[in-house]
């Protein structure tokens, strides 16, 4: 339904976008998971004919939208990660504003409305002013704007950044509710793993501008079959002791923040009392130590040996 084919941005000598190459069936929620800077927002405005591509081709049902962006412009809803509302109008008013943008009027939009306020939740606060909203009621706001000419297909740019743990539950079960109740087609931008993973059908892993790995999620970490993940905790940091790990036979990456060290390491391994080892050496205090089943921060942590958010 929609595809993007080499398509590529290069800001002045910076590669943002380097020959992507995705693909969303009708009904499906497709996951873009990368750090910051890895291009996503970058691919959903080339997407969404917001920015004309250095080279590539983004295609509607087979046709170019470079050529043709009318053909996307319809039946695409797309939320930015900025919030793009009026902070001098209430919620209500904002949605007639942009509405009316879309060209939708008088019976049908007041319709819309009420069931886009339904959806995200906020039809008790709809006439109250923007700028007294919470971040998370904003986001929720914007999503609605994005919903009012009943897009085919949403293109989400991280909507949870910097809201509270209850608007960003509101906000994902919504997304879900979109996508396997209204059968929405879905492209979720994030860079919070746990968010694609519970979210999206497949996921596809970005990192300098490029596509580094794409399937399900247990496609994207049977990557991992082999190994296993060792999340050791300590009383404090240990740059020592995480060197001579790291040079330890047999462990194939390490990254430490703080006071965790994580290590991914084949599985079958005997390397936990080598770790012992080297801790008491370097009067290191283990607090914890556990063998984990591998997530996609460990499949990222893999493929780039780094971690998803440093
Ligand atoms: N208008 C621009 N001019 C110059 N460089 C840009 C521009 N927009 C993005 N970039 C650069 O392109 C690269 C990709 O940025 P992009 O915003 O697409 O990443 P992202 O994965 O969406 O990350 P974030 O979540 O931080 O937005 C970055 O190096 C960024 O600095």
């Amino acid at each position: 339904m929609l595809e993007t084919v080499d398509l590529k941005k290069v800001f002045k000598q910076n590669v943002a976008a380097d020959d992507v190459n995705l693909y969303l069936d009708r009904g499906e929620s497709v996951g873009l998971l990368g750090p910051n800077g890895a291009g996503k927002s970058t691919t959903i405005s080339m997407i969404s004919t917001l920015l004309k591509p250095t080279s590539g081709e983004v295609k509607w049902h087979g046709d170019s939208v470079i050529k043709n962006p009318s053909l996307i412009r319809d039946v695409l809803g797309v939320v930015p990660q900025e919030i793009a509302l009026y902070e001098e109008l209430t919620a209500l008013e904002n949605l007639r504003f942009f509405g009316k943008i879309y060209g939708i009027k008088g019976k049908q939009l007041e319709t819309k409305i009420t069931e886009v306020l339904e959806i995200v939740g906020l039809t008790d606060r709809q006439k109250e002013l923007v700028k007294h909203y919470s971040g998370g009621m904003k986001r929720r706001i914007n999503i609605a704007v994005a919903l009012l000419h009943e897009p085919e297909i949403i293109i989400m740019d991280e909507p949870t950044v910097g809201i509270d743990p209850q608007s960003r539950n509101y906000i994902l079960e919504m997304v879900r509710q979109l996508n396997k109740e209204k059968g929405m087609t879905v492209l979720y931008t994030s860079h919070y793993m746990e968010e694609v993973e519970r979210l999206c059908d497949r996921i596809y892993i970005m990192d300098h501008g490029k596509v580094i790995a794409t399937g399900t999620k247990e496609e994207l970490t049977s990557i991992l079959s082999s190994e296993e993940t060792i999340l050791i905790e300590l009383d404090q940091s240990y740059p020592q002791l995480v060197e001579k790990i790291k040079q330890t036979d047999g462990v194939l990456q390490v990254v430490e923040h703080e006071q965790e060290i994580k290590l991914i390491v084949p599985k079958g391994n005997r390397l936990l009392g080598k770790i012992f080892q080297l801790a008491e050496q370097e009067q290191a205090q283990i607090t914890s130590i556990n063998v984990q089943i591998p997530t996609l921060e460990d499949v990222f942590l893999h493929l780039t040996g780094r971690k998803l958010r440093d």
